[in-house]
């Protein structure tokens, strides 16, 4: 990141985007020009997904938003991206990588812009749906984009800049999210507008840079294809790396046969083993739960002690930045390390933090205070809160709160409240209807119950982001970039990115209905449980693909699938024999 930042620091701002443009002969500073510009995509992926959070907070008072309201905007646009990554496979293959990133920073802009002067809930909605289909294109084709244009040396650092970027526009909607939420008139509209910004200057920097090399060859477009790859090499020799590409276009003529795409990836076993193993990630990746750690974060935080709402989600911000750094670790150590240890490293280290999240709930939910006050209230004879007997099956229930006075450390007079369906920061009747009063001694927990183990889940949450976002973070976006042949390129991506999207929505929709059935210290192990299948997964299945050229990446799918680890990438090369489909293990021999 520091050479990428010196890099760019060589590049006047505004001579960056006129050096494309007038597409002078290029130099180092192109390709991080390239990968800067792309990457915008993933710094709105993170806005657009983060930012919502906070706007929620105001948005559901100004426009008084049911709770299946607050549900609908917020996964509408986990919804769209899912399918439009899904038909970002064929726009991609059709119209090229150039032109998909201009139409999904266009609907970005788009987005913000109804957003930011919606006037009505159901305006709201279409702005939060046309930022989904933003984020599903830009989410599949960006990565693909700056793979095909990096040299193979620099390809897993630039991609993985690209889940920085991510993770950094998750940071930022945080802080916004800070800022404007002191406004509580409208702050929501600056929040969700903002996003126009760097959409817009994503696509104005993309009028002017070109397209990707290998799509343009594969097009047919030769001498255009020659000219963008001399110039975003800088000037060097191209003739070996242009050579390359083309006749492993020829050659996978061959091999691709007939019909659609995605069967004819189906029927041709290296390609559906990459599938298998790209979809795999992106499944595994969800499926560790880092949304709901993310999303979950504000309330672990407020377990540990922290009972002001800004102070949460100036917290929150805190635990995004910290998912940011430790992204930065993984741009460091992807050439370094390699995919496949980096992977493997983070799952590990991701299933065992789980598990000390999930021991810090467990200690938490057995040391929980019980309900020793039973208000009078003839208001409340109806309601089931007043039925529960503990903080922790109080605190499930999305209807009640627990609210209690302290003596010292220990928790007194302590009742299950239903909460006000308007503001959960109070209880509908009762000492707690003007919610946490500490001058008066009277406490107000929404989501949680106060504990004496909160330390352990708060060791359990940075740990838990300093080992997923390194790896399991940007790998799966990464190894999905470079594993297909150019002819399944956009289909293989588009299928991982919607196979991320679904269990992006699956999870974060079931959260809190597992979290009812199995408590939150199931619903971690559950999560612990499933990554720990995905260490299985990446031991078996994941190869090195450092330093390999995209061309070269076929050969490691030659072998059975779980196999797939045992090459590496530097002691395995293939041999084409035929061009034909049927591969054997004699046609993959050892460098020695
Ligand atoms: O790689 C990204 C990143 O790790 C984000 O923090 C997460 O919110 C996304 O779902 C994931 O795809």
């Amino acid at each position: 990141i520091w050479r990428t930042f010196n890099q760019m620091k060589g590049c006047k701002a505004g001579e960056v985007i006129l050096r494309a443009a007038r597409l002078q002969h290029g130099s180092p500073c192109f390709i991080y020009t390239l990968a800067f510009f792309s990457a915008l995509g993933g710094f709105l992926f993170g806005y657009d997904t983060g930012v919502v959070s906070g706007a929620m907070l105001l948005l559901k008072r100004e426009m008084n938003l049911s709770s299946l309201w607050q549900e609908l905007l917020v996964s509408i646009t986990v919804g769209a991206a899912a399918v439009s990554s899904l038909a970002g496979g064929y726009l991609n293959g059709l119209f090229g990588r150039r032109i998909c990133i201009l139409l999904a920073s266009f609907i970005f802009s788009a987005g913000g812009i109804i957003m930011s002067v919606a006037h009505n809930k159901e305006v709201l909605l279409c702005g939060r749906l046309t930022v989904g289909l933003g984020i599903g294109i830009a989410s599949m084709t960006v990565p693909v984009y700056i793979a095909e244009v990096s040299p193979s040396e620099l390809r897993g650092q630039l991609v993985t800049i690209n889940t920085l970027f991510i993770t950094g526009g998750q940071f930022v909607a945080s802080v916004v999210d800070g800022v404007f939420s002191y406004l509580p008139h409208d702050g929501w509209r600056y929040m969700l507008g903002l996003s126009v910004v760097p959409a817009a200057l994503q696509f104005l920097g993309f009028l002017f840079l070109p397209e990707s090399p290998r799509w343009l060859l594969q097009k047919g477009d030769t001498q255009n294809a020659r000219l963008v790859l001399s110039r975003i090499r800088g000037g060097v020799n191209v003739d070996e790396e242009y050579e390359s590409i083309r006749s492993s276009i020829e050659e996978e003529k061959i091999d691709a046969g007939e019909g659609p795409v995605l069967w004819r990836i189906l029927t041709f076993a290296p390609a559906r083993r990459a599938l298998i193993v790209g979809c795999g990630l992106q499944m595994f990746q969800q499926l560790s739960g880092i949304n709901t750690v993310m999303y979950y974060s504000a309330t672990i935080l407020q377990m540990s002690g922290v009972q002001d709402d800004q102070m949460a989600i100036w917290l929150a911000s805190a635990t995004a930045f910290t998912n940011f750094l430790f992204t930065l670790v993984g741009v460091w150590l992807v050439e370094r390390v390699g995919r496949r240890k980096l992977s493997l490293g983070s799952i590990l280290g991701t299933a065992v933090s789980l598990m000390v999240l999930a021991a810090g709930f467990l200690l938490s939910a057995q040391a929980s205070p019980p309900v020793t006050f039973h208000p009078n209230d003839p208001s409340l004879h109806n309601s089931t809160c007043i039925t529960y007997r503990f903080c922790e099956s109080c605190m499930l229930n999305p209807d009640c709160g627990f609210c209690y006075g302290k003596n010292g450390t220990a928790v007194v007079e302590s009742s299950c409240m239903p909460v006000d369906v308007a503001n959960t920061e109070a209880a509908a009747a009762g000492r707690c209807s003007n919610g946490t009063q500490e001058s008066a001694g009277v406490f107000w927990a929404f989501n949680y119950c106060p504990t004496s183990y909160s330390w352990i889940v708060l060791l359990g949450l940075v740990l838990y982001l300093a080992a997923f976002a390194p790896g399991m973070g940007p790998m799966p976006w990464t190894v999905n970039s470079e594993i297909y042949p150019l002819w399944a390129r956009s289909t293989g991506n588009a299928c991982s990115a919607g196979v991320n999207w679904i269990c992006n929505v699956l999870v974060s929709l079931t959260f809190l209905h597992v979290a009812q059935y199995l408590t939150y210290y199931g619903a971690f192990f559950l999560y612990s449980g499933l990554a720990l299948l995905g260490f299985v997964f990446v031991v078996g299945c994941l190869p090195e693909t450092k330093g390999l050229r995209l061309e070269e990446m076929e050969s490691l799918f030659g072998r059975q699938l779980c196999s797939c680890g045992a090459g590496g990438s530097q002691s395995v090369h293939y041999i084409r024999v035929n061009g034909g489909n049927c591969r054997s293990d004699e046609d993959v021999t050892d460098d020695e």
